[in-house]
């Protein structure tokens, strides 16, 4: 346990030992690192970004320190602290985490389940069990694997690929506002955990960063390009993700939590 990490500049000005972080690569993350890459606190760290379920492997393996991960695998860490107060969230409709398909989900028989994904495959088992209460056979899913959306056959899709999906699919149930309508609660996709305590001054330079990168929406809108005719930045990133890691979606985080462990148990 005792592995040095500094956070003192060394004599040379740079940092002995960065923390090795892992983000989430989708368009939803993109306020947050940028506020980290407008500050002085992404001298400290070894940036990567990674679709969440790699993000949840590499903090699970010890190949990453810190990491925005899928909340659904933080049971299998030996130690978890979320150092944020800032998530990848909604309170209701989400957008782009959603079950598409040809038929109503009662009639569907068999759903993918998206590779890429932990928590959203977790919360479509949920909500079929406690919600919907409906049986289906769970398909794993393999890159291109939407194109075998169809018939009663549904699949779970989750970040980017979900831009445009709406259009191709005659049912759409966003997990966001199927969670509201099951418990009245907002819900968290995605939270900064680390695998060891780190120290309060980095936690507050860290956090510093993020509401930075969250009180620069406005200019982060001008360097990114919209993904499709659509799709409205502002209201992605305004009204569908909610970064605000509060009350509601600790309470949220609980209860998710309990579902994750008892399947798992
Ligand atoms: C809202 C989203 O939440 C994502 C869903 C995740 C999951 O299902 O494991 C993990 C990270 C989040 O980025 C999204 O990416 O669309």
């Amino acid at each position: 346990m005792e592995k040095a990490i500094s956070d003192q500049p060394s004599a040379i000005g740079t940092v002995a030992h960065r923390h090795r972080l892992v983000a989430v690569s989708y368009l939803n993350t993109k306020p947050l690192l940028y506020g980290l890459l407008r500050s002085e606190v992404q001298e400290e760290l070894e940036m990567d970004l990674a679709i969440p379920s790699e993000c949840a492997r590499r903090l699970v393996s010890g190949e990453a320190d810190i990491a925005l991960v899928p909340v659904a695998v933080i049971p299998e860490l030996p130690e978890a602290h979320i150092i944020s107060d800032y998530c990848i969230g909604a309170d209701g409709s989400v957008a782009t985490v959603c079950v598409y398909g040809d038929v109503p989900i009662h009639e569907m028989t068999d759903i993918y389940l998206d590779h890429h994904s932990r928590t959203s495959v977790m919360l479509t088992k949920l909500l079929l069990q406690e919600h919907w209460k409906h049986e289906v056979t769970f398909l794993p899913a393999e890159e291109g694997y939407i194109d075998g959306i169809g018939g009663t056959v549904g699949g779970l899709v989750i970040g980017d690929r979900t831009i445009g999906l709406d259009q191709r699919f005659d049912y759409v149930y966003d997990l966001g506002a199927e969670w509201k309508a099951h418990t009245g609660l907002p819900f968290v996709f995605a939270a900064w955990v680390s695998t060891r305590s780190l120290p309060e001054d980095f936690i507050q330079r860290f956090n510093q960063a993020l509401r930075e990168g969250m009180d620069h929406l406005p200019e982060l809108q001008l360097l990114l390009s919209s993904p499709h005719p659509d799709f409205s930045l502002t209201e992605y990133f305004t009204h569908h993700i909610d970064y605000d890691f509060d009350e509601g979606k600790r309470a949220a985080l609980k209860r998710f939590l309990a579902f994750v462990e008892g399947a798992a148990g």
